[in-house]
């Protein structure tokens, strides 16, 4: 399966001169791609939101899923922007309501997310919004819990996609026929 970008070549130079490699970290071996320069920087950072609420529009997605943490910064002002209600998928014990939780591995270590079981309506078209597809272990699990919790996954789109780490490959099953969209595709 092959990475693919959807930014027009002028978003892509913007958006990707604004993320940082910070070698080893958090662990020797990975590049880890540091979004908090083009956070910082308003143009940047408003085209990135005006891009991922186009997505979603396009989409027609009832609610938009933010992958903590740093999916959050990016979901979040998209959904608001294209006028969708957001929805957060945290890492487990944040959320104070009754939960459904699905167990991943990363590229650095293992976790669990969560969901709020009555985060949806039935049958809710959801797109998921996060930074980074790495191994697609986040994603992969968030699809599975979006399915659990009763909606249905309108696609995924990610600002970055480290096509060599294989996320894509991975999540495919998960996905089904949704789309996987990444703005830049390294
Ligand atoms: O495709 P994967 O291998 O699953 O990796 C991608 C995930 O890893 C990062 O989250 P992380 O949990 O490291 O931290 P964060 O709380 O800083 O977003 C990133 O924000 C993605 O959610
Ligand atoms: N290399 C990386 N950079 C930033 N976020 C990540 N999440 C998983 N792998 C990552």
């Amino acid at each position: 399966m092959t990475a693919t970008d959807i930014a027009h070549p002028e978003l892509r130079s913007l958006l990707l001169s604004r993320i940082r490699d910070v070698p080893d970290y958090p662990q020797p071996g990975v590049v880890f791609k540091d979004i908090t320069p083009l956070l910082a920087d308003a143009a940047a950072f408003g085209a990135l939101t005006e891009a991922l609420a186009a997505v979603c529009v396009r989409h027609g997605a009832d609610k938009v899923v933010g992958l903590e943490a740093r999916g959050f910064i990016l979901a979040a002002p998209a959904a608001a922007r294209a006028g969708i209600g957001f929805v957060p998928v945290r890492k487990a014990g944040k959320l104070p309501g009754t939960t459904l939780t699905q167990v991943y591995e990363l590229e650095y270590g293992s976790a669990e997310i969560e969901v709020h079981q009555d985060a949806f309506a039935p049958g809710d078209r959801v797109l998921v919004i996060d930074d980074v597809l790495a191994t697609g272990g986040t994603a992969e699990a968030s699809l599975q819990l979006i399915r659990r919790a009763g909606a249905e996954v309108a696609g995924v789109v990610v600002l970055l996609e480290l096509g060599f780490l294989g996320g894509r490959s991975r999540i495919a099953p998960a996905l089904a026929q949704a789309p996987l969209e990444a703005l830049v595709a390294l």
